[in-house]
């Protein structure tokens, strides 16, 4: 069996999404990068629909060279004409021609008996063939037409001079087994169906459009349309990106591959998304972020042992990269595993500290990222020096009209607990009051700077500060989720350093 062609329509059924204008340079440069991407056939647009589109269609057809390229029309001859001189000078000059063939469009949207539908399909279809080289019919709303309709159409319009033909899911209603039995009963009821290839073309109203293109595959259809990141009408179209990696790596189920590029899917996705200013979903299949992440300690666990425990697609299949966010879920493994990464040389003891450190991070972030788990590292590595004072709460009241109010308990020397209360002027003040009297000591603060170690709204905070007595100066670090608590930290830091170094100069020197 031949590969099955890929018809991309982002630009024309692509755009028809609601919110999407994509200005001529913007629809060049996605026909440029569809072409890279290996796509068979560009829906380039809607010549007869608006001059912007006609022209966008015209300078697509004559710079792409290794895709053909298509434009739609309505079974009008002035919508064949215009595709007709937008799309002369292309390599390859291909026309999709459509009407709807259900009863509800044929009775309620062009108001023409079924007798009159095959007369115009026949029609348009033979006006068309008399320019293009290859002519697409497409029996719009072709899962809700009535089968026997439907095949007699298909023979007229292949008579007719049309080399493919598509049945559209133009709403998104079918089902799988359905699409994939409407497709065989063609196979097998058209009689001169060899004398065409079958197209998919699917909506996701009811988050099929994926499972029905495939489906329609297993059914007979050699081409299937679709777009990039699933954009489109309504709910949108069967996503390009899903199909392509789908046929890829259930090879073996379909028996059939196609010539996408797979290496330039992420790629193309990051493009369109950007173009059309509509976000990839994090979980969106194949080129969501979250795609090739594994985050829980299991999978992560599995995942250093052998990949393909749960991974099924490769990150460099499609172009993206993997990775193994450390988060609440993650376990020894992985977060050894990154630790060693960065550097960690401490004993088994240490790390195990390090990890609780870091549970109780993940708890309150959403990922811990590298620049956490330094932090987290760092802070390990003054833990061991004496700690005289040490945070045990901190409670703030601050409101407008109210006097910030600091509580703070403090553990000294390691068991005794101690309590203050101090308003100041701010909410950092009041902190600061309230420990300069929890530890005696009037240092006066000679420098506060404060900065975000990550980015994001959960990021870690990082306060350095710096504390004058006399001619001594000390300067603390605290690191902590929130602001004030590394605020708090950050003085007691200072502090501790501050009696580490009086007590060290007063000890006798033990050299010489
Ligand atoms: C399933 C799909 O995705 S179909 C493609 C949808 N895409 C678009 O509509 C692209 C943007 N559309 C447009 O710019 C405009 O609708 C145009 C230029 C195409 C037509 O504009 P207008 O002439 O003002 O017509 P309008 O859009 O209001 O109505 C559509 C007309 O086309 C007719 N029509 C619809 N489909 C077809 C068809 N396949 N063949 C012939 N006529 C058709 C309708 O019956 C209606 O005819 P009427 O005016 O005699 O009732
Ligand atoms: C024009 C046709 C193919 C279409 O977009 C649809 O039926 O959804
Ligand atoms: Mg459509």
């Amino acid at each position: 069996m031949g590969k099955v062609k890929i018809f991309d329509t982002t630009l024309r059924d692509g755009e028809q999404s609601p919110g999407i204008n994509l200005n001529h340079k913007e629809k060049l440069d996605i026909a440029f990068q569809l072409e890279r991407l290996g796509v068979d056939i560009i829906e380039a647009g809607f010549p007869a629909s608006s001059q912007g589109d006609f022209q966008s269609v015209k300078d697509i057809a004559t710079q792409i060279k290794n895709s053909s390229i298509t434009g739609l029309a309505r079974s009008k001859k002035e919508d064949i004409d215009a595709c007709w001189e937008a799309l002369k000078q292309s390599a390859e000059p291909r026309i999709h021609v459509f009407l709807a063939t259900s009863p509800i469009h044929m009775q309620y949207k062009l108001k023409l008996t079924p007798e009159q539908v095959v007369e115009r399909a026949v029609e348009s279809v033979k006006y068309a063939a008399k320019k293009f080289p290859y002519v697409q019919f497409s029996a719009e709303d072709a899962s809700r037409s009535d089968w026997t309709f439907l095949a007699r159409i298909i023979e007229a319009t292949i008579d007719a001079g049309a080399s493919v033909i598509n049945l559209p899911d133009t709403v998104g209603y079918g089902m799988p087994k359905e699409i994939s039995e409407l497709f065989e009963y063609m196979t097998k009821n058209v009689p001169n169906i060899d004398r065409a290839i079958l197209s998919t073309h699917n909506h996701d109203d009811l988050g099929m459009g994926v499972a029905n293109s495939l489906a329609a595959v297993q059914g007979g259809a050699r081409q299937v349309e679709c777009t990039i990141n699933g954009i489109g009408e309504r709910a949108g179209n069967a996503s390009l990106e899903e199909i392509a990696v789908g046929l890829h790596i259930r090879s073996d189920f379909y028996k059939t591959g196609t010539n996408i590029q797979l290496n330039e899917l992420k790629r193309t996705s990051a493009l369109v998304s950007r173009y059309t200013s509509m976000p990839i979903p994090k979980n969106k299949a194949v080129v969501g972020s979250n795609a090739f992440a594994h985050e829980s300690g299991i999978h992560q666990d599995g995942m250093l042992k052998h990949k393909e425990t749960y991974e099924i697609i490769t990150p460099e299949l499609v172009g993206a990269t993997s990775s193994n966010p450390l988060g609440k879920h993650s376990g020894r493994h992985a977060f050894q595993e990154k630790m060693k990464e960065l550097g960690f040389k401490g004993t088994a003891d240490e790390l195990n500290q390090l990890f609780q450190s870091f549970k109780t991070l993940a708890d309150k972030k959403k990922t811990v990222t590298e620049d956490d788990l330094y932090a987290l590292m760092i802070d390990q590595g003054e833990d061991e020096q004496v700690q005289t004072y040490s945070l045990q709460a901190l409670q703030v009241s601050y409101g407008t009209n109210q006097t910030p109010t600091a509580t703070i308990k403090l553990v000294k020397s390691g068991d005794k607990e101690i309590t203050e209360a101090s308003t100041g002027s701010g909410s950092v003040e009041a902190i600061y009051n309230t420990l300069a009297k929890l530890t005696d000591y009037e240092y006066r603060l000679t420098d506060y700077r404060i900065q975000s170690i990550t980015e994001g709204e959960d990021s870690l905070a990082e306060v350095h500060v710096k504390l004058s007595k006399e001619e001594q100066s000390q300067s603390g670090r605290g690191v902590a989720h929130d602001v004030l608590e590394a605020s708090a930290k950050a003085y007691l830091h200072a502090v501790n350093r501050m009696l580490n170094e009086e007590k060290r100069k007063k000890e006798p020197s033990t050299v010489g």
